[in-house]
């Protein structure tokens, strides 16, 4: 509880927590969360985590068609993203991401202890979504990856540059390696729009010591793969500039689920579902139908 008379923790954007739905994680940020409850009683959970510089607000229409299923859709601003607190997308560890993300996956099963739990993951949120799964191997009905950060872009990240990125990260960590490139999320020119206009997303470059984060996670997941049993639905557009798709293909190949799905969407870009209008559709279907057929045969509801 706050100290009496101290003033209320607010947003980034200045909103007092105490208007907003938030949850508080083990270092005493305020993480700003999302809710898509259906009328009903709930057939299972599903934790969708956002990428890099995003937030979890344009993942709305997702939310909303699982939530159509009666589906109940939970979600935060990952720390230091959107609405919740936190240096601006940096993260001493990327094991933070995975810690608030089980977190909030705890608080809700703890609400729907007998629910089947999915998460549903995008870009860097794709690799926070496999490492958490990979913390729970059993916990989890399946995993839902939508141009996931498997494997870093050979282009972007010659060995020179990240021999170079891993000297300068000793010496200015904050440095900037350059903004991402809002071209390469989606051949929508209104997408690309949405994006560059969404004050809630993070423009500026991004620092080294977050790269360092992300070249790190990426090392964990290649080092998990072999180990992953769990039932996974891998999307990918082949012409995606800002996460490899051999990492998907390298996942799909290696991993050692018999439950697993990949389908590759020819011109595709980064954001697949905010990419031209029949790709998006076909992936909100491609999304849903797999969670759907992935449900408990007995999971028609909770108990009356
Ligand atoms: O619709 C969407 N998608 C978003 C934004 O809006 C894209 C963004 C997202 O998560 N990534 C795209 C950028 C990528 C950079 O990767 C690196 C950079 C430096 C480095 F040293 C090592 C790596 Cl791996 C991480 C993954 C989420």
């Amino acid at each position: 509880m706050p100290e009496p008379g101290a003033a209320p923790r607010r947003s980034p954007q200045g909103v007092p927590y105490t208007d907003l739905p938030h949850i508080v994680n083990a270092d005493g940020l305020h993480l700003f969360c999302r809710y898509w409850e259906p009328a009903g009683p709930p057939r299972a959970l599903v934790f969708i985590a956002h990428g890099a510089a995003e937030h979890c607000g344009p993942y709305d229409e997702i939310a909303q068609r699982l939530k159509e299923l009666s589906l109940l859709v939970f979600a935060h601003d990952h720390v230091g993203h959107g609405q919740s607190e936190g240096d601006r997308v940096n993260v001493k560890d990327f094991q933070v991401y995975i810690r608030d993300s089980l977190q909030h996956i705890d608080l809700m099963k703890s609400r729907h202890p007998d629910l089947p739990v999915f998460i549903v993951g995008h870009s860097m949120g794709g690799a926070i979504a496999i490492l958490t799964a990979c913390e729970r191997p059993g916990d989890f009905a399946g995993v839902v990856l939508i141009a996931p950060l498997v494997q870093m872009n050979p282009e972007s990240a010659t060995p020179f540059k990240v021999f170079m990125a891993k000297l300068l990260n000793h010496m200015v960590p904050s440095l900037s390696m350059g903004s991402i490139d809002s071209k390469w999320i989606s051949r929508d020119k209104r997408q690309v729009e949405a994006y560059d206009t969404d004050e809630l997303n993070y423009h500026s470059g991004l620092r080294i010591s977050f790269g360092m984060q992300l070249m790190a996670a990426v090392d964990r997941i290649e080092r998990e793969i072999p180990s992953i049993s769990w039932p996974f639905l891998l999307l990918h557009g082949d012409t995606d500039k800002l996460c490899d798709i051999r990492g998907s293909r390298m996942m799909y190949e290696n991993s050692s689920s018999t439950d697993k799905k990949i389908k590759i969407y020819e011109g595709g870009y980064h954001a697949l579902h905010h990419d031209l209008p029949d790709v998006a559709e076909s992936v909100l279907k491609e999304v849903t139908t797999w969670i759907t057929e992935h449900l408990p045969a007995t999971a028609s509801s909770e108990p009356q």
